[in-house]
C-alpha cells in the first residue's frame, strides 16, 4: 500500500507550553491533528476554569491563520481544588478532563497530590458528573525503582482508586508498560489508555546504549524491549480502550543537554509518519484509523472528525528537520532512528 486516507487524527495527550515556546510549536500539531488534550503543567499550573479559559484563548490566539485546531482544555489537579469550579468547566463545555500528576513525579509536578484523600471531594463530583480523570500513573516513592513506578501505582494508587469510585471514568496516560495494558485490558469499564509515538518505538537502550542520549529521555523512562512490542500489541489491534496521546514534551535543548537534563521528547512535527511506519511494520495500517482518529474520541464522548488526512508512502524519506527553531530556542526532533518514508500528503516536508 502506497496511500492511506484516515479521519482527521486528534492528539489526546499534549504539551504546548506558553508563549515564545507555544507560538513555536503549535503549528506543529495544528497542521495534522483537529482536537488535542492540553496538559495543564504550565509554571505556574492551570488550576481554575479561569486559567484554563484564559490559557485557551492564548492558544487560539498563537494558531496560524486559518487553523481550525480546537484545544480540549484540562485542570491540574491539586489537594485545594473546588469541586464547583470543576463542575463549572465541565458544563461551560471548557474543560475535558481533570490531570492528576503525583507530586514529584514529572516536569512542574511540585504542586500535584500528595494525599489523594485530600482530592476526594472533586474525583467523587468528576464521578458524578462523568469528567474523567487523566493520570500521569507512576508513584514517586524513593525506594521504588524507577522502571517499576507504573506498575506500582496500578497495585497502590490506581486500583484502590477505581474500587472506591468504580464510576470515575480514569484514562491511564502515556502507558508504557505490559503491566498497564494487561491492566486495561482486565477491566471491565470506565479505564482506557493513551500511547505515545515514542514509546512504540524505542526501548530503554535508546538512552543508555552508546553513551547517554537525553532527546529519548521522558516520563515515564521507556522500559525493556518486551514492554514495547506490549505497547506495539495493543496499540495496533483496533481495541477501542488504546489511543494516541503523542505527550509531545518541548523542551529546548539546553534544558535537556545538560547535568540534569528536563523529561520529553518532542513529536508533533513527525508523529503521523512514524505512526504509519510502525503499524505497516507490524501489518496493521487497517487499525492506524481506529488508534488515531476513532478511539480517542469515543471514549471522550465526541464525534469523529469529518475531514481526512491521507499518508502516502514515498520512494525517497521524508526530510523532517533536525531541530525546529522557536523564540524560545532550539527544540530537537524526536529521531525514530529509520527513515521515515510515510508523509502526510501536502505538509510541505
Ligand atoms: N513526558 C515527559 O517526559 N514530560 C512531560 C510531562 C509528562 O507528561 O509526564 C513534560 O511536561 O515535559
Ligand atoms: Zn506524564
Ligand atoms: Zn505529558
Amino acid at each position: 500500500m502506497t496511500s492511506l486516507t484516515i479521519r482527521r487524527p486528534d492528539d489526546w495527550h499534549l504539551h504546548l507550553r506558553d508563549g515564545a515556546m507555544l507560538e513555536g510549536v503549535i503549528a506543529d500539531t495544528s497542521r495534522h491533528f483537529a482536537r488535542a488534550i492540553i496538559m495543564p503543567n504550565l509554571v505556574p499550573p492551570v488550576v481554575t476554569v479561569a486559567d484554563a479559559e484564559a490559557y485557551r484563548e492564548r492558544i487560539l490566539a498563537a494558531l496560524p491563520k486559518g487553523d481550525r485546531f480546537q484545544p480540549l482544555m484540562t485542570l491540574y489537579l491539586t489537594e485545594h481544588t473546588d469541586p464547583d469550579d470543576v463542575e463549572k468547566g465541565k458544563t461551560s463545555g471548557l474543560i475535558t478532563a481533570v490531570k492528576l500528576y503525583p507530586a514529584g513525579a514529572t516536569t512542574n509536578s511540585h504542586g500535584g497530590v500528595r494525599d489523594l484523600d485530600k482530592a476526594m471531594p472533586v474525583l467523587e463530583r468528576m464521578a458524578k458528573i462523568g469528567l474523567p480523570l487523566c493520570v500521569h500513573g507512576e508513584v514517586t516513592t524513593p525506594e521504588v525503582d524507577i522502571f517499576d513506578r507504573e506498575a506500582i501505582f496500578i497495585d497502590t494508587v490506581l486500583d484502590p482508586l477505581r474500587r472506591r469510585l468504580p464510576e470515575l471514568k480514569v484514562t491511564m496516560e502515556h502507558v508504557t508498560t505490559s503491566d498497564g495494558i494487561d491492566y486495561i485490558r482486565g477491566a471491565k469499564s470506565n479505564l482506557a489508555g493513551s500511547i505515545t509515538t515514542h514509546h512504540l518505538i524505542i526501548n530503554r537502550n535508546a538512552i543508555l546504549v552508546g553513551g547517554i542520549k537525553p532527546h529519548y529521555y521522558c516520563l515515564p523512562v521507556a522500559k525493556r524491549e518486551s514492554h514495547r512490542l506490549a505497547l506495539r500489541a495493543a496499540a495496533t489491534s483496533g481495541d477501542s480502550r488504546f489511543f494516541l496521546g503523542t505527550d509531545s514534551a518541548p523542551h529546548v535543548d539546553p534544558l535537556k543537554e545538560c547535568g540534569c537534563g528536563c523529561a520529553g521528547i518532542y513529536t508533533s512535527i513527525n508523529t503521523m509518519s512514524c505512526l504509519a511506519h510502525v503499524f505497516e511494520e507490524d501489518g496493521a495500517l487497517d487499525t492506524l484509523e481506529a488508534f488515531a482518529s476513532l478511539n480517542g474520541p469515543a471514549w471522550y464522548g465526541m464525534a469523529p472528525n469529518e475531514d481526512t488526512i491521507t499518508l502516502v508512502k514515498r520512494e525517497t524519506p521524508v526530510a523532517y528537520p533536525a531541530k525546529i527553531e522557536t523564540g524560545a530556542g532550539p527544540v530537537t526532533v524526536f529521531d525514530p532512528m529509520f527513515p521515515l518514508h510515510w508523509a502526510v500528503d501536502n505538509d510541505g516536508f
